[in-house]
């Protein structure tokens, strides 16, 4: 199906909105069928997928009172990037799916509000395309292929076109059986298409009996033999710094410090394997484990400001939005997509406010009722 823009009306009701969920909303109803289950699926029984929200809400703050909160600072920075509030947008496949305008709007609206997108590498809009959108404000997501020449020339057009970090996604050799996507047999429409990695087959053009059709696409692509002792390959490839997404153990963030990465904790908003741990359960551990010798950010489950500083509180230096970025893209382009950041951004601030903190650097785990 070709999206329609959002009406007048359906733009003043996302002017109204005054929560992520009732984005999420908007946007849901805006999708059709096999957008909206490639969107909100987990894989097998969703466990990861709740367990991610739930682990947020389960834990309580420690407020302090009589703090002079008259003026509020959210700032911090992301591998020396300066970002206005702690949140950036994750990577996420087929913004087409969202909005006519794809990946620029996304990329534009983070920008727009001081934040900072990652561009996954199957995305529906080049990566030069985004670059210039971003304004600098961008990291790319890689998947490594089993064509390293491809991979190689991925790298090298990020790079080109002004990525600041390159987030190497280690938790998807294959892709998680989200059962809806099976049933349905999901599959992307004939108008769109992966750019980045077209020199291949290209994912429309997959046409099987049975299943999702991204899944047999997937598997043919990605590189599943990748090993610990093949970083150093992918070290030689880029100047950039290497962040690795996906990570859930203190043993694996030991390893990425060794390697002379940085540590994205994630699941992948539970789309991988069910019943891993959820996104914060794993981050005390693995703070503890790399004792600042890397930077650290989670994703998965963020909806509220209150979650933001808990994962600050538990040694996150910023946290991404997956879903949520979707929801608002889908309701509004661009101006949805820049409406959830603000929101989020004025939670974060007004936690800090009412939780007697300052500023990020006062975040710490005395905020929390462990
Ligand atoms: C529709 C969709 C597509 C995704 N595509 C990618 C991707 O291309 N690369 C990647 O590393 N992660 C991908 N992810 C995972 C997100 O980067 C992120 O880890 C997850 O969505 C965070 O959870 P949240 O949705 O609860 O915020 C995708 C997630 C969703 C929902
Ligand atoms: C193209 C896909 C592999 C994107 C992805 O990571 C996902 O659907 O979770």
């Amino acid at each position: 199906m070709t999206l329609t823009l959002p009406t007048e009306e359906q733009q003043q009701a996302l002017a109204r909105a005054v929560n992520l969920a009732e984005i999420e909303a908007l946007g849901r109803a805006r999708l059709d069928q096999n957008a909206l289950d490639y969107y909100v699926s987990g894989a097998n029984d969703g466990h990861t997928l709740r367990a991610n929200r739930e682990d947020f809400a389960r834990i309580r703050l420690r407020p302090r009172m009589l703090v002079d909160v008259s003026s509020i600072d959210t700032s911090t920075d992301v591998l020396g990037l300066p970002l206005d509030f702690p949140v950036g947008v994750a990577p996420s496949a087929f913004h087409g799916l969202a909005h006519p305008d794809a990946e620029r709007a996304t990329a534009r609206a983070a920008a727009s509000v001081g934040s900072v997108m990652t561009l996954s590498t199957f995305s529906n809009t080049p990566i030069a395309d985004v670059g210039a959108a971003a304004g600098g404000r961008f990291w790319f997501q890689l998947y490594l292929l089993a064509d390293r020449e491809l991979s190689r020339q991925i790298i090298a057009q990020a790079e080109a076109a002004g990525a600041r970090a390159l987030v190497f996604t280690v938790d998807a050799p294959y892709l998680g059986r989200r059962e809806a996507n099976e049933r349905r047999r999901f599959a992307l429409p004939p108008h769109l298409s992966a750019p980045n990695v077209a020199s291949r087959e290209t994912l429309a053009g997959v046409d099987t009996d049975t299943g999702s059709q991204l899944t047999h696409y997937f598997q043919h692509l990605v590189d599943k033999s990748f090993t610990w002792a093949d970083l150093g390959w992918l070290r030689q490839q880029t100047e950039l710094p290497i962040v690795l997404k996906g990570i859930l153990t203190a043993e694996d963030a030991e390893l990425a410090v060794q390697h002379g990465c940085h540590i994205w904790v994630s699941n992948h908003g539970g789309r991988q394997l069910d019943t891993a741990v959820s996104a914060l359960a794993a981050l005390p551990e693995i703070a503890d484990a790399v004792a600042g010798r890397a930077e650290i950010y989670l994703d998965g489950g963020v909806s509220r400001g209150t979650d933001v500083l808990k994962a600050i509180a538990l040694g996150a230096q910023a946290v991404f939005l997956g879903r949520p970025a979707l929801w608002g893209l889908a309701a509004g382009g661009e101006a949805g997509v820049r409406r959830v950041l603000e929101l989020l951004r004025d939670e974060v601030r007004l936690a800090l406010a009412l939780s007697g903190r300052q500023n990020l650097a006062q975040v710490g785990r005395d905020l929390l009722k462990l």
